[in-house]
């Protein structure tokens, strides 16, 4: 922890996307069993903490009117659950500035609560074990723990149970980013049903996609890409098939629903051809907006 710590303090967090999202059965907490490799993108949000007399948020950019500004927002449920832990007084002012699509799939919500976490930790000075802001993490959603570690990391039990994972290289990515979010648990619903309806097909191990993503070789890397819950999103929004489409024809290697969706993310050959692919499709109105990022990077950070 930094001895003085200057205030406001402003804490940066990445999106994410699961390179591959292998979906198990529900588990008896309504938890679906997962077996996910995360990465963390160059996509962020900044969390701005300043002391004051009493809890509020303000929220700008991305997809402002989407954010609760509530106690029902996840930086600020990070923030009490911390103070409660360890006894402190949670009152201060959080600025959010989201760069990280709102209900997209790419974990900004986990984001915010990481930095949340992270900066609240340092603000206070608590002086505690890394494990122990996971767990605080945990309680607070799925992501939360990867949002904190970023790079890229195998994934267990609900997604909260990490294991570093070797990358090498840096990887290129361009975001299609859709004109209406998904909500996390109606994708996972949709999932069941269409496994009781029929059985659509599981992702295996993810063995071989570790193993490319250790190469740093992106075209290795591509056509191991697999996310269960896509079969799920395109059912919830079928006009995502287009996009994914046009990714492909616009010279993309490969095209996936990042998590819960709806963002597609594609996986480009460099940081050059992300641009040409992002600028086609922008052109085909297939998508709100793009971006293009880069991965991995690093999780919750304070700035300098
Ligand atoms: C799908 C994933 C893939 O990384 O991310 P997103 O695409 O939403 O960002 C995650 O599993 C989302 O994680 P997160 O958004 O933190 O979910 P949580 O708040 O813990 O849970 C929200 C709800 O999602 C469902 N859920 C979540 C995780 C999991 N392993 N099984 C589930 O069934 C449950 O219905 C749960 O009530
Ligand atoms: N700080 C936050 N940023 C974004 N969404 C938040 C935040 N706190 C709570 N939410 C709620 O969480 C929902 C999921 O948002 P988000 O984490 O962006 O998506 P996803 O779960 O698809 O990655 C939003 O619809 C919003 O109502």
């Amino acid at each position: 922890m930094l001895s003085v710590v200057p205030t406001p303090l402003t804490v940066r967090a990445p999106a994410k996307v699961n390179l591959h999202l292998g979906v198990g059965d529900v588990r008896p907490d309504g938890f679906h069993e997962l077996v996910t490799v995360f990465q963390a993108l160059s996509l962020h949000d900044d969390v701005t903490l300043t002391p004051a007399d009493a809890l509020t948020l303000h929220v700008t950019g991305e997809g402002v009117r989407d954010v609760p500004t509530d106690p029902t927002n996840l930086a600020a449920r990070a923030v009490v659950a911390l103070a409660e832990r360890y006894g402190r007084d949670p009152n201060m002012r959080i600025d959010i500035a989201k760069g990280i699509p709102v209900a997209g799939g790419m974990a900004g919500g986990s984001a915010d609560a990481a930095a949340a976490l992270l900066g609240a930790a340092t603000l206070w000075g608590l002086d505690i074990e890394r494990d122990e802001l996971d767990e605080v993490a945990a309680s607070l959603g799925s992501d939360v723990p990867f949002s904190l570690h970023g790079h890229t990391a195998l994934g267990t039990g609900r997604g909260e149970r990490l294991i570093p994972a070797l990358a090498r290289g840096e990887f290129h990515w361009t975001l299609a980013l859709a004109r209406e979010g998904l909500s996390t648990p109606a994708v996972y619903r949709e999932l069941d049903r269409l496994r009781e309806a029929g059985d659509p097909p599981r992702a295996g191990s993810p063995d071989d996609l570790l193993a490319a993503v250790a190469s740093g070789d992106p075209h290795r890397l591509a056509p191991l890409l697999v996310n269960d819950l896509q079969a799920a999103a395109l059912s919830l929004q079928p006009g995502l098939r287009r996009t994914l489409r046009a990714g492909m024809e616009a010279g993309a290697l490969a095209g996936i629903v990042s998590g819960s969706g709806p963002t597609c993310a594609f996986l480009c050959a460099s940081a050059d051809d992300a641009v040409d692919v992002g600028t086609e499709l922008a052109g085909a109105g297939v998508c709100r907006t793009v971006r293009v990022a880069s991965g991995p990077v690093p999780g919750a950070t304070v700035v300098p």
